[in-house]
């Protein structure tokens, strides 16, 4: 299958807002009450909670005469011994003979574990009243009383009732205002509990190790470009505020994820020798209100007391979201951190060298407050790198590893597009992994492709497939694979596989020669025969269909509805946009919200349109294929016999020239059948 993978999140990398946690020492605070609570009622009540003992026992001991006084109340005895009892007793040695006192009723709470040792009592009666108890108690010299034996003073009864409850709740005020109070008095220690603190990592680049320099950076010269004004700013303010002008005060880094903001803002306080504060928006949201607001207090003092230095808020979106578009509930606290991050930003009067940079891959939901001259005035967009950058930055971490001679790294970049630099690093981690688990001294291109397989598509899945069903698939594959190397304009096939991995039955790999961020017409027709050469091979040569397809169909209809509603490339519609922009990237259809903005007459149109554009490339890809029959049936058996051939390969199995050198694709081409 020749689908693309058109997703925009690189894989691995969701963007996800983290909910903060709570931190450990709050709870082990929290358990420390409880315990001083359970102490203090112990101490009021020393020794006394009562013993749960059957009706039996307690007429037994009233009979022998060690039962001082009880309180009834409905069917509940509360009474207390002369002398301790134990209950149940210790194993009392079966008596043969004795039958075991009968169980009058189960006793509701009698304790089955351990027995317990106490001069106090309760017992249920049964509900069969005894008639001679009183006058049984009377003659044994019971005392009946008018008072709950376990009654103490009022004063311990409430304390009994509420004691927990206050404790508890003095504990949150207490809490709370520490908290808030942070930030006046941060000095102190940040706080017993530390909510309040800004628990922001300090990056010193004293430790040479771990300092982070431009020479890290690579693929992304843009964004560091524009950043080298502020190292200069930072290690040499007083140039630039000679004159009266003032420092940039906040930084707002736009990318999407991994594409190296925070790697960046590390570069821009290593190169410039200052400290570096850093700390994720979400962390600055706690449960408990106003905290927040404390931390940012916090980390801006921090960094006064450290200037020159630099603060990273990264996620910033996680609280400056516009406000009224918050959620009901975190709204407040959110405001309230929001607002102290912009007090502390005015605060400053831009020469005392301190540079907040701030993270965010959706800007747009920004508030406006934020981006406002005096704060976040500077936006530096961090871009995915292209094919040069991809390479540079494969570069810089392949530093570290052992690199056999055939690694071509330049390859490995052109076959990456779409991956950002986290995602490049993972790539030579995963290739190094492989091949330490492969056993080799030095890791070889091939590491590198099959990490990238297990990257894009997942890691192999054994199945067990009939003969029938592995030739089916892999002349499915090379339907993709013949058309991707027949039809010009289509993007240069380099691999092929029938190893079933993550949700594929096999995949077909093609390379873009260049990153493109223009798309003639052709190209995209092209790319839709190709996606449904899987498809058109098992119909010239089984003449049956399977669901293999289905994915493939999805691309395929995706990507022609877009031609037709977006890009003006039907002659029936012309060019009226029809369905709004999409994400930046082919094949994904955007939605419009609510109605339709156009008539049913349109959209029937739409709909043949698009069809007519399927159907072509669909005969398109028929004609091709039984043309080229004998190039199929080879790759077919290079695949049956191989699993996975390589560019080389396929050229040998097909016969077939390379494909003259033309166009490319923004993103990894790669389908996944869902049967
Ligand atoms: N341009 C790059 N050059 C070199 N390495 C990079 C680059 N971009 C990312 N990396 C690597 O990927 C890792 C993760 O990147 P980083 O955390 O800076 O991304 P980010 O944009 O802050 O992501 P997020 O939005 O998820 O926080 C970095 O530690 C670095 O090793
Ligand atoms: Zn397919």
């Amino acid at each position: 299958m020749n689908g693309q993978n058109t997703s925009t999140n690189p894989p691995g990398k969701p963007n996800v807002q983290r909910t903060p946690m709570p931190p450990r020492r709050f709870w082990l605070l929290f358990a420390a009450v409880l315990l001083v609570n359970w102490v203090i009622s112990s101490y009021l009540f020393p020794g006394d909670a009562p013993v749960t003992v059957p009706y039996t026992e307690f007429r037994e001991q009233a009979g022998a005469g060690n039962v001082s006084s009880i309180y009834s109340r409905g069917n509940t005895i509360e009474g207390r011994f002369k002398n301790a009892v134990t209950w149940p007793p210790a194993k009392p040695a079966a008596q043969p003979g004795q039958p075991e006192a009968p169980r009058v009723r189960p006793i509701p709470g009698e304790p089955r574990g351990p027995s317990r040792t106490a001069t106090t009592f309760t017992t249920e009666l049964p509900t069969f009243f005894d008639k001679d108890l009183e006058r049984f108690l009377i003659d044994h010299g019971v005392e009946i009383g008018a008072v709950p034996i376990n009654q103490g003073s009022l004063l311990a009864t409430l304390l009994y009732g509420f004691g927990p409850a206050i404790l508890i709740i003095g504990f949150y005020v207490w809490m709370y205002r520490r908290a808030a109070k942070q930030g006046g008095m941060g000095g102190m220690g940040g706080g017993v509990f530390g909510l309040g603190r800004s628990k922001a990592k300090r990056y010193d680049n004293a430790d040479a190790a771990n300092r982070v320099t431009f020479e890290d950076v690579a693929g992304i010269d843009e964004a560091e470009t524009e950043l080298v004004e502020i190292v200069e700013f930072l290690k040499n303010p007083q140039k630039y505020t000679r004159l009266g002008g003032t420092s940039p005060k906040g930084v707002l880094l736009i990318g999407s994820p991994g594409t190296g903001k925070t790697l960046l803002a590390k570069a821009v306080a290593g190169e410039a020798g200052v400290p570096f504060f850093s700390m994720s928006a979400a962390e600055f949201v706690e449960m408990i209100v106003g905290v927040g607001a404390a931390r940012v207090r916090d980390l801006f003092k921090q960094a006064r007391e450290n200037a020159p230095a630099i603060i990273f808020i990264d996620e910033i979106d996680a609280i400056g979201r516009a406000r009224g578009q918050v959620a009901i509930g975190g709204a407040s606290e959110q405001e309230q951190t929001l607002q102290q991050i912009l007090t502390e930003m005015d605060g400053f009067s831009g020469r005392e060298g301190i540079i907040v940079l701030a993270a965010t891959n959706t800007p747009d939901v920004l508030d406006r407050a934020l981006l406002r001259p005096g704060r976040f005035d500077r936006r530096v967009v961090v871009n995915l790198p292209d094919k040069a950058g991809r390479e540079a930055i494969l570069k810089v971490h392949v530093r570290k590893v052992p690199l056999a001679a055939d690694v071509h790294l330049e390859e490995l970049a052109q076959s990456t597009p779409g991956f950002s630099g986290a995602d490049l690093k993972n790539l030579v981690n995963e290739a190094a992994l492989l091949a330490a688990r492969r056993d080799e001294t030095e890791v070889h291109h091939k590491d590198f492709l099959d990490a990238l397989e297990k990257i894009v598509l997942g890691p192999e899945r054994p199945l067990l497939l009939s003969p029938d069903d592995k030739e089916r698939i892999a002349y499915h594959e090379s339907g993709h694979a013949i058309l991707g190397l027949v039809v010009p304009g289509a993007d240069p096939v380099h691999r092929v596989s029938i190893v079933p991995r993550g949700q594929a039955l096999g995949v077909t790999y093609q390379r873009p020669q260049t990153d493109r961020y223009n798309y003639p017409e052709a190209y995209l027709r092209a790319r839709i025969i190709g996606m449904l050469g899987g498809r058109a091979a098992e119909e010239v040569v089984y003449g049956t269909k399977t669901t293999g397809a289905e994915n493939d169909i999805e691309q395929a209809t995706n990507l022609a509805r877009n031609m037709v509603t977006r890009w003006g490339m039907s002659e029936a519609i012309g060019m009226v946009q029809l369905a709004p922009r999409g994400n930046a990237y082919l094949g994904q259809a955007g939605a419009f919200g609510g109605e339709k903005p156009f008539s049913d007459e349109t959209a029937k149109l739409i709909d043949d349109e698009v069809q007519r554009i399927i159907q072509e490339c669909h005969q398109q890809a028929l004609r091709l294929l039984r043309e080229h029959r004998a190039a199929l049936d080879g790759l077919v058996r290079a695949l049956l016999e191989k699993e996975t051939v390589g560019e080389q390969e396929i050229l040998q199995a097909t016969g077939l020239p390379p494909a003259p050198e033309l166009q490319s694709r923004p993103l990894h081409d790669l389908t996944q059948h869902t049967p």
